[in-house]
């Protein structure tokens, strides 16, 4: 049977590498050589050997590998660029660093030769195989540890720095985890991130530009972000359709003084629809209906509803007719509160000048005045 294999950096003689299961000639470069990537059946095993590109990287796999595109699995190659990331993390010799998704581990071999210590997350059992056997050849075992799992669903040891080339399908919530879960202060002085280059972009905007979206400006809230290099997508394998940028997140120390939940729920508000104005988006009945449900104003008049209920002695052994007039009564006391809560909102954005701005163009104090407004009239988001 006729089986396509592929040789590439980072990765033993024989690994069959599924996503790359093209014609084409591939090119990359590495520090020293321009290795050519061949596609060969596996008869060919003699002239395979005599022409293997030499791995940029150790490695210890010795079995056929698929990578899966669906687990952002898209190997780091060029060792130029490893060796940038490094540097630009500003990793100390004290440091432990956490790397999510570490891959066949060509990153975390630098990292390791770097820092005190790495603690490394990797879903996918056959790469934490790969990358023990690497690092155990290395010596390096001693200072890695590798969590096998969703880095997402997994809590996070302390840590001092955050470097990593992370699948690019988790970049947001991932970011999420590391500026708005790990509590206050969160404990890390930097996350150094390889990023999707469009995605890092919209980290960057800021208010007024058209990728300022509410990411951003949660990201803002509580940290700066600046942009260390770009990456071009042909120093990955296999090459994906995206060219990518290094950003590193430093949390800040002057986080202003306001619930985080309150203020993530009020930004989700705020940017449903980020080109709409805030009049627009706040007078949506399914924004008030929400407003409704969470702010105190429900508490209010499902009370009034169980306190009548109590001194007719409503049980729920009523018939249903009289559950059919109590259900009207409370929708009808629901459809006044609605009322009375959109003219609360809409007069909370006039007196404040926002009923005409757009929440794409608003800085951040300007949002955090806005939700001071809010909360202080009883308006609550979370
Ligand atoms: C883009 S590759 C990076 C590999 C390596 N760091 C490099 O630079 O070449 C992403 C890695 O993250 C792993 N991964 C994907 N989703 C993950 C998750 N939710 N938690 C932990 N690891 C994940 C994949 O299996 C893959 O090894």
């Amino acid at each position: 049977m006729r089986r396509r294999t592929l040789q590439c950096p980072g990765f033993p003689p024989g690994s069959i590498i599924t996503a790359l299961q093209s014609q084409s000639l591939l090119f990359f470069r590495t520090k020293a050589h321009r290795y050519k990537l061949r596609q060969q059946d596996d008869d060919d095993d003699d002239e395979e050997e005599r022409d293997k590109p030499k791995p940029a990287e150790g490695d210890a796999w010795g079995r056929p590998f698929h990578l899966h595109k669906g687990r952002g699995q898209h190997i780091l190659t060029n060792p130029r660029v490893l060796d940038s990331i490094v540097r630009r993390a500003s990793v100390r010799p004290t440091d432990t660093v956490l790397e999510i998704g570490p891959g066949s581990g060509n990153l975390t071999v630098r990292l390791l030769e770097a820092a005190r210590r790495v603690v490394s997350f990797e879903i996918d059992d056959r790469m934490v195989d790969a990358l023990h056997s690497r690092v155990s050849q290395l010596g390096l075992q001693d200072r890695l540890t590798v969590i096998m799992g969703d880095a997402l669903q997994t809590e996070f040891p302390p840590f001092d720095l955050c470097v990593a080339n992370i699948p690019y399908g988790i970049s947001s919530p991932l970011i999420a985890k590391l500026l708005f879960e790990l509590g206050r202060p969160c404990g890390f002085r930097s996350a150094t991130l390889l990023l999707q280059k469009e995605f890092a972009r919209r980290l960057l905007a800021s208010p007024g530009d058209s990728e300022f979206n509410r990411l951003a400006a949660n990201v803002r809230l509580v940290a700066t972000v600046e942009l260390l290099m770009d990456v071009s997508k042909k120093d990955f394998v296999p090459c994906p359709k995206v060219d990518s940028s290094l950003v590193r997140i430093r949390p800040r120390s002057d986080v202003p003084a306001v619930d985080l939940d309150e203020w993530l729920a009020f930004t989700r508000t705020c940017f449903s629809k980020k080109n709409k104005t805030l009049g627009a988006i706040f007078k949506q009945k399914k924004k008030i209906v929400e407003l409704f449900e969470r702010s105190r104003l429900e508490g209010k008049a499902c009370k009034v509803l169980e306190e009548e209920e109590e001194e007719d002695g409503v049980d729920d052994d009523d018939d249903d007719d009289q559950l059919g007039t109590r259900v009207g009564e409370k929708e009808a006391v629901n459809a006044l509160e609605l009322n009375v809560l959109k003219e609360k909102v809409v007069g909370i954005l006039k007196a404040g000048g926002f009923e005409d701005k757009r929440p794409s163009k608003l800085s951040t104090k300007e949002l955090l005045h806005l939700l001071q407004l809010f909360n202080q009239e009883g308006v609550l988001f979370h």
